[in-house]
């Protein structure tokens, strides 16, 4: 097994006396996809602004790429992205621009080059003078996704990227993110509600529940220690606390 390329102890985020994410460890390995499941509130988001560095920890340490969020934020986020339906990029300006804009603000050597590259490889060359805040909801992500792959990112966060898309274009951007994976290897955090996602492209998956990782294992694994008949189903009881005491994990 590689050294973990993400790598997250013992770590708390309290706000006032209310603990959102509480003592979660969890490593990704270098190409490896981790699923992160939970029920609204878990803490999914929160633990991926910790990672992002957009908010502090109260307590415990992130390591990536080897070093210490905390002092080294800047090598880190340089090799880092994300992208996340629920923060849209300015929506006054055309697709094409817009990615410009960021490629140079990660000093992306061939800025359009790249973005032309990005917006053939999600294909969505289409897209590129349109107005980014008269984008579709399925186009606005696609978009997103060739921000977030702006700067080769070794290290992705996806937080629910297929939320709010239909059955069609849900199934094309898990087909993108699986070309990605397999043309360019990131180590992925992926947080979805949809436990197709979940089938289709996690290797792994940790399922939060209050701020604490109630199970880790492959899909099936996790199914099988909590009798369910599906991961939909073991989501839904872990929702509505309706768990028996799971078997031993497979490992
Ligand atoms: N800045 C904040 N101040 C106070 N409480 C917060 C803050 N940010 C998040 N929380 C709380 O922390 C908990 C975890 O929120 P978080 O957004 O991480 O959940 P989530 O698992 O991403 O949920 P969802 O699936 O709904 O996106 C929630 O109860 C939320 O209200």
């Amino acid at each position: 097994m590689p050294d973990p390329l993400l790598e997250i102890d013992s770590i708390e985020k309290r706000f006032d006396d209310f603990v959102a994410v509480d003592c979660v460890s969890l490593s990704v390995a270098p190409g490896e996809t981790v699923g992160l499941l939970g029920v609204n509130g878990a803490g999914k988001t929160t633990l991926m602004n910790m990672i992002l560095g957009l908010i502090s920890p109260t307590s415990g340490s992130i390591r990536a790429f080897g070093l210490d969020l905390a002092t080294h934020r800047i090598p880190i986020l340089e090799r880092t992205n994300f992208c996340t339906t629920y923060a849209t990029l300015p929506g006054n300006i055309k697709v094409r621009h817009n990615l410009e804009i960021f490629a140079r603000l990660y000093s992306v050597p061939k800025p359009k080059e790249k973005v032309a590259e990005l917006l053939e490889l999600l294909e969505i060359t289409r897209l590129s003078e349109k107005i980014t805040g008269q984008l579709s909801a399925g186009e606005s992500t696609r978009v997103n996704l060739a921000k977030a792959l702006l700067n080769d990112p070794q290290l992705l966060l996806l937080d629910e990227p297929t939320a709010s898309l239909d059955p069609d274009i849900a199934d094309k951007v898990r087909k993108l993110v699986r070309r990605v994976q397999s043309e360019r290897h990131p180590a992925i955090l992926y947080t979805s509600h949809n436990m197709r996602d979940i089938h289709e492209v996690c290797d792994r998956v940790l399922f939060l529940h209050q701020g604490r990782i109630l199970a880790s294992g492959t899909a099936d694994e996790i199914t099988a220690q909590f009798e369910g008949k599906d991961l939909d189903e073991v989501f839904i009881k872990i929702a509505r606390n309706e768990l028996k005491a799971p078997s031993p994990p497979t490992r």
